[in-house]
Order: C-alpha cells, then sequence, then structure tokens
C-alpha cells in the first residue's frame, strides 16, 4: 500500500502495521460476506485504531501465541468510473485477527495469510473469531466492565452476570456481520462495517426493554470504540436455543401446502407492539409535507442510483416514481397528517423473527446495512416495517415452486389484521404510503440481490414488474 493512498481518508492513518498486512487484506477482504464493496477495487487502506487485546509479542521466535488484534481499517476503494472524490469517508472494517506462527491444522480454513514485510513478517494472520481460545477471551472482556486501549466493554446494569468458559461456534448463516454462539447461551453479533456514532442494534434493544416489551432480546454486554470517534463494536444477547425462523417455518408451511395466517396475524401482533415500544421511548415527529417530501425525495434518489447498478429497472422507472410523488402529494394534502414517523426495525423480514414453542421475537435492529447510520436512525412512518415483512412474505411464496401467489395474499392480509388489532391502525387503509414503501423495498431488494444473490434477483423484479403496473 502506497503511504499516499493511505492518508486520503479524514480518519485513517498510514501504519507499518497496515502496511504490513495489506497485500494480505487486498485478497481476503472482498471475499468476504459482510465485505460491502463488493465490485470496487481496493486502492489502499488506513488504520483508524489498532488494540492488542492478547500480545502479539509471544507470536514471535520460540513462541506460538496465538496474539489477537483489534483493528478498525478504512477501506479506499474507486467508485464506478471515477475515482473516491478526496474526504468522502471510506468504509471502516472492524477486523480481530489472530496472529500466531504455526497454525493448528483445524484453524487451515481461517488462514489471511502470512506477511512478508514489515512488524508481522514471518507470522501467521488469521480470522481470530474462529479460534476458539481468542473467542473465549473475547467473552471474558464482555464479563468484566472497562477499557482496554481504545476499546470499552460494558455490561448491562439489568441483566443478569454472564458466565464464564462458555464455548464459542461461529453462526453458519449468510449475513452482513459475525456471529458468535456461546455455549448455546449467549450470541455475540461482531458488526463489520461500522460508523461513529449509536448504533441500532445496540440503541434499538434496550430502548424497546425500557419501555417494558419482551419481544427483543436484551442487550447483556457490549463493546465500543472510545478514540478517535464511538463506534459501537459488538453486543452480547441471550441465545434463542431452539428457536426456529420466520423465513424457514414459512418455507416449510408452503412446502407443506399449509396457509401461514396465523403466524402471519400474530407476527402483524408483535410488530405493533414493538412499534409501540419504540414511539414510547424514543422521539418521534408528525408525519408533515416537509417530512413526506424528504422521504419522496430519498426514495427517488435510490431508484436513481439502483438503476445504475442494475439497468434491468431503467422501464420501470417512470411508473415506480408515481409511487414516490404520491407520498409526498400525501403530505401536501394533510391526508397523512394524523401519522407520525418514529424510530423503526428497518429491515424487518421473516428472517428476523425467531418463534420459540408459541412466542415470537424479533432481531436484528440494525437496518438496511447498506444505509448510513444516519439515515439508518431518522424517524420513519411504520409502515416502512409492515412493508418490510409484506415483502417477505411474497419472496417467500415467489421462491417455491409452484408459485402460489394467494398464500402470499393470505399472510398479507392476516398480517395487516393482525397489526390493526394491536395498533388501532390497518395499514390498508393509507395505500400510497404503503405503495410507495413497498416500491422502496423493492428497489432495495434489487440491488441487494444483484449484489449478493444473482439468482434471486427475479424476485424482487417479480415485484417491480407488479408495483410498476397501472391501477
Ligand atoms: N438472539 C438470538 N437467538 C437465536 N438466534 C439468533 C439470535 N440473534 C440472531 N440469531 C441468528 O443469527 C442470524 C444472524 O443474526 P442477525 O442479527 O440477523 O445478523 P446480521 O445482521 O449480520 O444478518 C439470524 O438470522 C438468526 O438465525
Ligand atoms: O442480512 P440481513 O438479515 O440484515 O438482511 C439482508 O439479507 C436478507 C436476506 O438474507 C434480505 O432479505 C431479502 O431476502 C429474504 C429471504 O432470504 C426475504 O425474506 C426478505 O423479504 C428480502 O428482503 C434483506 O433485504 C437484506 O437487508
Amino acid at each position: 500500500m502506497s503511504e499516499a493512498a493511505a492518508t486520503r481518508t479524514p480518519v485513517g492513518r498510514p501504519s507499518p502495521l497496515l502496511s504490513s498486512l495489506a497485500p494480505l487484506l487486498r485478497s481476503w477482504l472482498p471475499d468476504r460476506r459482510w465485505f460491502a464493496g463488493k465490485g470496487r477495487p481496493v486502492t489502499g487502506f488506513s488504520l483508524v485504531s489498532a488494540a492488542e487485546l492478547l500480545p502479539v509479542a509471544g507470536t514471535g521466535p520460540g513462541g506460538n501465541g496465538p496474539g489477537l488484534l483489534h483493528l478498525l481499517v478504512a477501506v479506499h476503494q474507486e467508485e464506478p468510473g471515477a475515482a473516491v472524490p478526496p474526504g468522502r469517508p471510506a468504509d471502516c472494517y472492524q477486523l480481530l485477527l489472530g496472529v500466531c506462527r504455526t497454525l493448528p491444522p483445524q484453524l487451515a480454513p481461517a488462514l489471511i495469510g502470512r506477511p512478508a514485510t514489515g512488524p508481522l513478517a514471518g507470522r501467521t494472520v488469521y480470522e481470530g473469531l474462529r479460534d476458539p481460545r481468542l473467542t473465549g477471551l473475547v467473552l471474558e472482556r464482555l464479563r468484566t466492565p472497562g477499557t482496554h486501549g481504545p476499546l470499552r466493554f460494558a455490561r448491562s446494569g439489568g441483566a443478569p452476570a454472564v458466565p464464564g468458559g462458555l464455548t464459542a461456534r461461529p453462526l453458519d448463516a449468510e449475513q452482513s456481520n459475525t456471529s458468535l454462539v456461546y455455549g448455546d447461551a449467549y450470541i455475540l453479533k461482531v458488526l463489520r462495517r461500522v460508523e461513529p456514532g449509536p448504533h441500532p442494534d445496540l440503541e434499538l434493544p434496550l430502548a424497546i426493554a425500557r419501555a417494558g416489551c419482551d419481544r427483543v432480546p436484551l442487550p447483556v454486554a457490549w463493546y465500543e470504540s472510545a478514540d478517535p470517534l464511538p463506534y459501537t463494536l459488538g453486543v452480547l444477547q441471550p441465545y434463542l436455543s431452539g428457536s426456529l425462523d420466520g423465513w424457514r417455518l414459512a418455507l416449510e408451511a408452503l412446502a407443506a401446502g399449509r396457509p401461514f395466517t396465523d403466524e402471519a396475524r400474530a407476527l402483524g401482533r408483535v410488530t405493533a407492539e414493538v412499534h409501540s415500544a419504540l414511539a414510547a421511548e424514543l422521539p418521534t415527529v408528525a408525519l408533515g409535507p416537509a417530512l413526506t417530501g424528504r422521504l419522496a425525495a430519498g426514495m427517488s434518489g435510490r431508484l436513481d442510483e439502483a438503476a445504475l447498478a442494475v439497468p434491468a429497472l431503467l422501464p420501470y422507472l417512470p411508473r415506480l416514481r408515481t409511487a414516490f410523488d404520491a407520498l409526498a402529494a400525501l403530505g401536501r394534502s394533510g391526508t397523512g397528517s394524523g401519522h407520525r414517523a418514529q424510530r423503526v426495525h428497518g429491515d424487518l423480514h421473516l428472517g428476523q423473527t425467531l418463534r420459540s414453542g408459541a412466542y415470537w421475537s424479533v432481531i436484528d435492529f440494525e437496518g438496511e446495512p447498506a444505509r448510513p447510520l444516519a439515515e439508518r436512525r431518522t424517524p420513519q412512518p411504520p409502515v416502512r416495517d409492515i412493508a418490510g415483512m409484506l415483502r417477505s412474505f411474497d419472496y417467500a411464496a415467489r421462491t417455491h415452486r409452484p408459485w402460489n401467489p394467494s398464500w402470499a395474499e393470505g399472510c398479507r392480509a392476516a398480517y395487516c389484521e393482525g397489526y390493526a388489532e394491536v395498533s388501532g391502525h390497518d395499514p390498508r387503509a393509507e395505500p400510497a404510503l404503503l405503495r410507495a414503501y413497498e416500491t422502496d423495498k423493492a428497489v432495495y431488494e434489487v440491488v441487494y440481490e444483484a449484489r449478493h444473490r444473482p439468482d434471486w434477483l427475479p424476485v424482487p423484479m417479480a415485484a417491480i414488474h407488479r408495483l410498476a403496473a397501472p391501477g
């Protein structure tokens, strides 16, 4: 890595350590499921913060460690067709790197590489979250509040103490972050792409619990970086062992030819409970013309960006835009004035719901990982989450053969009824709001699928076709 490239970000700084790691990271990072910048060439790295959670000194000649490095690394990338403008913040990733001389054979799949030069020359660097010796150390830190270099470990006052000695296993899930399950009792979500400021995955579950709602596993401990900026980095929550997620349950129902309406109704009720808790604890704002105008403009802008990334959207643009125009008009006409915007889940879908016995919980309050944190923390009409779940019923029906549209219709109706039973408001009473949010979600999904699962692209594209149909 050239030092010039390293100085381009306002938050990062050049470092011999990072220079030594750069050639390894350049090939390893872009292949991670959680790496958000896929498809854009990496032009350099810079160091935001570094801490030795376990000294790497013991991994030198005569010792095998392991050491554990905690790094926040800014990754500089080219934008399609143009260099990143100077000053544009690079994406910052949290890395936990194991360092040893000889990698034990069982950790071979965790290998990142062997730096040729610099302070780590001759050592082996690997994904630390795959090594039970290192994940055990992370749990110990979480059990003991306090600071460690730039890192601060905190525990929730209201939660029972976390027992020690639990062994971690990595969660085998397609996810935007990396989660570890400790002894089937706790789950630690290590946030990967991080931004400064309060993180909704910690902020919202704590607020929901304060409101007396127990639909969300209560964070029991977390850690953050205080220097140079406050980044939330990881959250430990009770693990709902034996639970099944709503996506899997929906697919099972489809495969068995069963309706899913009871479950959908229950999920509607749970969504309304969570919304009510969030509205009770965190600020809400009137859904007036200024806000609807801003929301509609944001949706329209995202549509334009999406069409650049996925040209298959282009023929649908004019019709899709009418949904956003109707949202803006709703604010101007005063029709939406009875509604309020509030903090919401932000990426609600069937995979974010877990059923233990007959009890439903909601997880993953991170919001859409691709959106900036500030945007994800902005109050939104609750219909945003409702639209997310409605899309999810459509997804389930579409991925099943033969396609069963009436199954999805039944779920969608039951979900809205359940929501109305608890909130007193049926989302279908405001079709313009619902259509705008379903359209925005489907556009997001098109980009998500194009980027991560191109085989799935026809699923949201079918929704785009439906939402763009006249009438
Ligand atoms: N408290 C929990 N109990 C049981 N399983 C959980 C819990 N939290 C998360 N999971 C499982 O971990 C997966 C990934 O968690 P999630 O928070 O959605 O991560 P990401 O945002 O990285 O996708 C979920 O789909 C779910 O299967
Ligand atoms: O990783 P997250 O769970 O935070 O969410 C991302 O990945 C989801 C897929 O795993 C994606 O959800 C889309 O696919 C689901 C089926 O796999 C479907 O139920 C959802 O309705 C659909 O949006 C989600 O959009 C993305 O942010």
